[in-house]
């Protein structure tokens, strides 16, 4: 008899981070599962938390004293036996609290105070409708939980199908509108108001002809407005006389919604790609947890070979998981997905309002989507029955989480891959070291697309040294090379991609007399410029002032801005290229809803004639009037202290290259650097990831790093920066006696931001190859830390860091 179960507790604290047993009320016994969240006395008083149940288990075998359940807040599990037993792997893995760890898989809804009816779907007996319902057809749920006999029977008539639950969804993303304008008269009505206008009053017929044309057509104010050149009180007075009608429109929808679905047939895979999907199938149809490298060079069709593959999974009645790093940065592969599958196709991105993304979540559940897409989270996909994972670009770093839990996906997809005997498919132009390694290694198995499907060649790379030409013609962006390529575009009416490199730079203020550079005063970190807003802010922590006049230092006038952003290299181009249509494409000009995608749509329709952007236009865009890439600035990534520095400026330089020349006609690539003879930029330029890849192996050994070594790193912070500091380097003497000798320590140093948040940050890094100990070591580590030291010393632990600074 179920009539105990055990509950991980909402107190994050590593005290508490362990199953607390409970009773369960007679009535209830067998009705509440492992995956429903309940509430639970805990602690003294009368506290109350919320927990997640995690095991049932039977009275004999338990001795202590114990406390009744007070409350169900489920009706069914919220989270699967797969997931439950997933989450208690992660946090063991990544040294997180197990109630993270589930928080992690749930949509937003699911994790805050919610309010929840219970909704009646089907019809119940006249009996359970009176009791539980009344005469209406929902009840608030939070007025039931409490009540022992009516859950009971609540949770019977939900698995019987009758009864869901439906969110108060007060949704702010969507609640935003904006004014917009319809025509309200025909074309005929419009052409006598016209003839009754005196010849003189211009604007109101300019405005009478503007409607004339909008059909029943509903324009934004502000679109309206630029398209007829007229000032708002003329649109004012044509309400007035009855001309237009204003509503209020939602101003972001979801994007993808929008988009209508045009069915796309498979492509006719060529021989690589067959050859590829040949060896794949196989672990599809009579299923194996294998680990399968899709190396295929860009543009060589590998969105094609996931396609096929997935529709092999879904004939063999499983699903299918495709992830990718993000979807704002990859929006032309949700658009591929959907058009061939079509409905059963759940997406799972952070552009979704709460309430969207807790629809797409259900859809998966309820099994209604055999097909999700998404970017990191989207790994805990409450997905039945997977048959495939796909990873797109395994390697970029966003798949890491940077917060607890820290997760990389590849590691909790391979999990879920082992779970449901479902091979996982990696794939990339330019895989990680780790996963080339582990190729090479045989332990995954390797495809490899050597060729562009469509495209004959991959673009022709010219390097240019930026340094005669800033000597010949002062500070500048653009080198007379790029500028002519440029040109010739403008006049064949192609189109051309220019990257900003912005990794590890940032456009601050500093007095080009004293040196002074402004700072942000709880952070250790220079204040970004922002044009828009007229403001310096702290990136870290949100802090803002307003742009000095004057050096704080030393009063010069001198005070300047340094460094590029966009916005600079926009106002040059303008110069430059007076009659070039320019794009601009970054986090100001991306933040809203829907903005990345329309601008994305605009250059696509070939209302532009250049992208200018950063990071985020490097990959997974296919546009085939793209002949010419531009690389303003390849070196700001290189000079980072972080052994990764080199890698992601490999990848970057080649996913961008990539864009160029994708369909018939021959694409161009231009590199702008500092540092012509660098060896990263030498082999992107020959697009040879494969040498590269030896090359890097090699300076990696000699460093003893990854993929050579695993690394973990402590990160220790205190309110008192010698707290911190001395802290650390007892946990440094501590660890050294107990690992093993081949087992490196680096540190503790400060962070190269060593005051974040008014906390000072000192880290260890440690390097290992095999060391049975160090794990144990380190959760030890992690439960006594605070007790040891001091109760606002806070330490973290991150296996297999993405960034080092
Ligand atoms: N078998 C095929 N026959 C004809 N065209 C193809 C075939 N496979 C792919 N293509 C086309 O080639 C182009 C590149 O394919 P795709 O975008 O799938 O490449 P990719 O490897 O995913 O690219 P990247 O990694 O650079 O984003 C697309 O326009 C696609 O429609
Ligand atoms: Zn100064
Ligand atoms: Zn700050």
């Amino acid at each position: 008899m179920a009539n105990l179960v055990q509950v991980i507790v909402d107190v994050p604290t590593m005290q508490t981070n362990q199953p607390y047993t409970y009773a369960v009320p007679k009535q209830l016994t067998d009705l509440v599962q492992p995956g429903m969240r309940v509430i639970v006395p805990f602690g003294a008083g009368k506290r109350e938390v919320q927990g997640f149940v995690v095991g049932v288990i039977d009275e004999s075998t338990y001795d202590g004293p114990l406390k009744p359940l007070a409350a169900v807040m489920d009706l069914a599990p919220v989270v699967n036996p797969e997931l439950l037993q997933l989450s208690q792997w992660l946090a063991n893995e990544t040294y997180a609290f197990w109630i993270s760890c589930l928080y992690t898989m749930l949509p937003n809804l699911l994790k805050g105070k919610t309010k929840r009816w219970v909704e009646v779907i089907d019809e119940l007996s006249e009996s359970d409708q009176a009791w539980l319902f009344g005469e209406e057809n929902e009840v608030e749920f939070d007025e039931l939980t409490h009540a022992v006999d009516k859950l009971e029977r609540l949770i019977q008539l939900q698995r019987q199908g009758k009864i869901r639950f439906r969110y108060a969804v007060v949704d702010q993303a969507r609640a935003k509108t904006v004014t917009a304008i319809q025509a309200t008269q025909s074309f005929e009505k419009y052409e006598e108001s016209l003839a009754e206008l005196p010849k003189n009053a211009t604007a109101q017929r300019q405005l009478l002809a503007y409607l004339q044309n909008l059909g029943d057509q509903v324009v934004t104010l502000k679109v309206a407005q630029e398209q007829s050149g007229l000032r708002p009180d003329i649109f004012r007075l044509g309400e007035h006389r009855g001309w237009l009608r204003k509503l209020q429109q939602e101003q972001y929808r979801d994007p993808m919604k929008d988009q209508a679905i045009t069915p796309s047939q498979p492509l006719a895979l060529n021989a690589e790609q067959q050859a590829a999907y040949d060896q794949i199938v196989p672990d599809i149809q009579q299923p194996q947890a294998t680990v399968h490298l899709l190396q295929g060079v860009t543009g060589s069709g590998k969105t094609e070979v996931y396609l096929q593959l997935m529709a092999a999974t879904l004939a063999t009645g499983k699903s299918a998981l495709l992830l990718v790093p993000e979807i704002s940065l990859t929006p032309q592969i949700v658009g591929r997905v959907r058009s061939r599958f079509g409905e059963q196709v759940a997406v799972l991105h952070s552009g979704l309002s709460n309430g969207e993304r807790y629809d797409e979540w259900r859809r998966i559940q309820a099994g209604e989507a055999k097909v999700v897409v998404g970017a990191r989270s989207a790994v805990f996909a409450p997905l039945a029955n997977l048959g495939l994972i796909i990873m797109d670009e395994e390697h970029e770093s966003s798949y890491k989480q940077d917060e607890s839990p820290r997760y990389h996906t590849r590691q909790v997809a391979l999990w879920r891959g082992k779970y449901h005997q479902a091979p996982v498919v990696l794939g990339s132009a330019t895989p990680s070291l780790e996963t080339r390694a582990r190729a090479a290694a045989g332990v995954y198995k390797r495809e490899v697309l050597a060729h562009r499907a469509a495209a004959k060649t991959l673009p022709q790379v010219e390097i240019v040294d930026m340094r005669p030409e800033v000597q010949r013609r002062g500070e500048t962006n653009f080198s007379n090379q790029l500028l002519t390529a440029l040109h010739a575009r403008l006049q064949r009416g192609e189109q051309s991609i220019l990257l900003l490199n912005r990794r590890g730079f940032s456009s601050f203020i500093m007095c080009r007399d004293c040196g002074y550079v402004l700072k942000c005063p709880n952070c250790d970190i220079s204040l970004t410029m922002h044009l828009d807003t007229h403001a310096m802010k702290c990136h870290y922590c949100g802090h803002e002032e307003g742009i000095p006049q004057l050096c704080p230092q030393c009063q010069s006038r001198r005070i300047r801005y340094y460094g590029t952003g966009t916005e600079k290299v926009a106002a040059e181009l303008a110069d430059l290229l007076p009659q070039a249509r320019v794009i601009r494409m970054d986090v100001d000009t991306t933040r809203k809803k829907g903005q990345h995608q329309a601008l994305l749509d605009q250059f696509g329709h070939h209302e532009a004639d250049i992208l200018l952007g950063t990071q985020m236009i490097a990959k997974g865009l296919d546009y085939p009037d793209v002949t010419l890439v531009g690389v303003l600035n390849a070196d700001t990534g290189l000079d980072l202290p972080d052994f990764r520095a080199g890698e992601r400026t490999f990848d970057l330089l080649t996913q961008v290259s990539g864009r160029a020349g994708r369909a018939d006609k021959l694409g161009e690539v231009i590199i702008q650097t500092f540092n012509p003879q660098n060896y990263v930029i030498k082999l992107a330029q020959q697009q040879d990831y494969e040498r590269f890849f030896a090359q890097e192996m090699q300076l990696r050994k000699l460093a003893a790093y990854p993929p050579y070594y695993y690394t973990v790193r402590l990160m220790g912070s205190h309110p008192d920066e010698k707290v911190a500091a001395k802290a650390m380097f007892t946990i440094r003497q501590q660890l050294q006696t107990t690992l093993a000798a081949e087992t490196q320590l680096l540190g503790p140093t400060p962070r190269s931001i060593a005051r974040l948040k008014n906390r000072y940050y000192y880290q260890i890094m440690i390097k290992y190859r095999a060391d049975a100990r160090l794990h144990q070591e380190l959760l030890t580590l992690m439960h006594q830390a605070q007790q040891q030291f001091d109760r606002q010393f806070q330490l973290s632990i991150d296996p297999e860091p993405q960034y080092f600074m």
